[in-house]
């Protein structure tokens, strides 16, 4: 099954509050009415840690960033009301930890690694923009803990170098799939890179970031063989901030989670099997050996004698010799199923 990541990103607003309802509501099992199940919603849920000083340049700090969205006068405040606090992740770490749910965190710089005195996240995400910081890279990896690398901004070349970069140190790695275009259009997406990141990289666990809008693509990226999907989620698409809009609320979450479920489950056998739960329905409605006249007993069928009707449960046109040339022990009525007992 696919691992389910809820990346609440800056969507909580700076409030550790808001954090921890996502996480209460994606904690909480949904029972799909349909199928009379209950279904886990996420398996992780991921914050995202800046180190402001080793973010952006000074002039991009102290640009004026007066938008709806904006939570300071410039970009540097707006930025700083968004970061959490070490202790705060700290404290959503061991609210999702309490839920049941692993905690994914993306560390953006390697001052942001004095969080992990406090605890160890079960992950660390690399954001797409980190994929060529090769000394970020090598300072996750020495922490031993396994990575999830996206590639929203790279190709080839630079996936390979980062990958040489933490393999130095451990192999415990999955790459995703990923555009950074926010929104994605459909028509950027290329899922089908999935597949060649799947034959190109076939030691490591393959995956799909997304940001396109809706549900339609993280489940076809299931249906392609991701064995992780990172999600944006929010309280309520309406909210502050310039990622909650194109990300899922719980509607859309609970969505996305059912009807990936029920896809993984839908994928099923590579080979033509009949279930089980066929039977029913073949013996109802395929077709069967039957008279297409009235034949007297005594008489010795021939292939004039026969054509096809439902019920299924006689003989087959594929076993027509085992009929043609027998004869009748009773007569049988036109349009009737000639079964095994009516002939010798
Ligand atoms: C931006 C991030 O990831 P991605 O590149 O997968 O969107 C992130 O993890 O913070």
């Amino acid at each position: 099954m696919a691992y389910i990541i809820g990346e609440i990103g800056q969507n909580h607003n700076g409030s550790v509050d808001i954090a921890k309802l996502l996480i209460e509501v994606v904690s909480r099992p949904i029972h799909d009415k349909l199928f009379g199940k209950e279904l886990k919603v996420m398996d992780a849920v991921k914050l995202t840690k800046r180190d402001l000083s080793q973010e952006l340049s000074a002039s991009q700090m102290n640009r004026i960033y007066d938008t709806k969205h904006s939570f300071g006068k410039t970009y540097g405040e707006h930025r700083a009301f968004l970061e959490l606090s070490d202790e705060e992740h700290h404290e959503v770490y061991q609210y999702a930890k309490s839920k049941g749910l692993d905690f994914v965190e993306t560390l953006c710089a390697v001052g942001c690694l004095s969080m992990l005195k406090l605890f160890t996240p079960d992950k660390l995400k690399v954001a797409s923009r980190d994929l060529t910081n090769l000394p970020l890279l090598a300072a996750l990896a020495e922490t031993k803990i396994p990575i999830i690398l996206s590639t929203g901004m790279g190709g080839r070349e630079e996936l390979d170098n980062a990958l040489d970069e933490i393999t130095r140190y451990h192999s415990d790695v999955s790459i995703l799939h990923c555009v950074s275009e926010y929104p994605t259009r459909h028509e950027n997406v290329n899922l089908r890179t999935i597949t060649y990141l799947q034959k190109n990289y076939p030691h490591f666990k393959i995956g799909y970031s997304d940001h396109t809008i809706g549900i339609a693509t993280p489940i076809a990226a299931v249906a392609m063989g991701a064995k992780i999907i990172e999600k944006h989620i929010t309280l309520d698409r309406q909210m502050k901030g310039t990622d909650q809009q194109g990300s899922l609320a719980i509607d859309g979450i609970y969505r996305m989670v059912r009807d990936l479920r029920n896809l993984e489950l839908a994928l099923g056998k590579e080979k033509m099997v009949i279930e089980e739960s066929v039977k029913v329905a073949r013996e109802k409605l395929e077709r069967s050996i039957a008279s297409n006249k009235n034949l007297k007993a005594g008489k010795v069928i021939t292939v004039e004698d026969l054509h096809m009707l439902s019920p299924g449960d006689g003989f087959k046109w594929a076993d027509k010799n085992l009929v043609i040339g027998k004869k009748l022990t009773k007569d049988i009525p036109k349009d009737e199923i000639i079964y095994k007992e009516h002939f010798i």
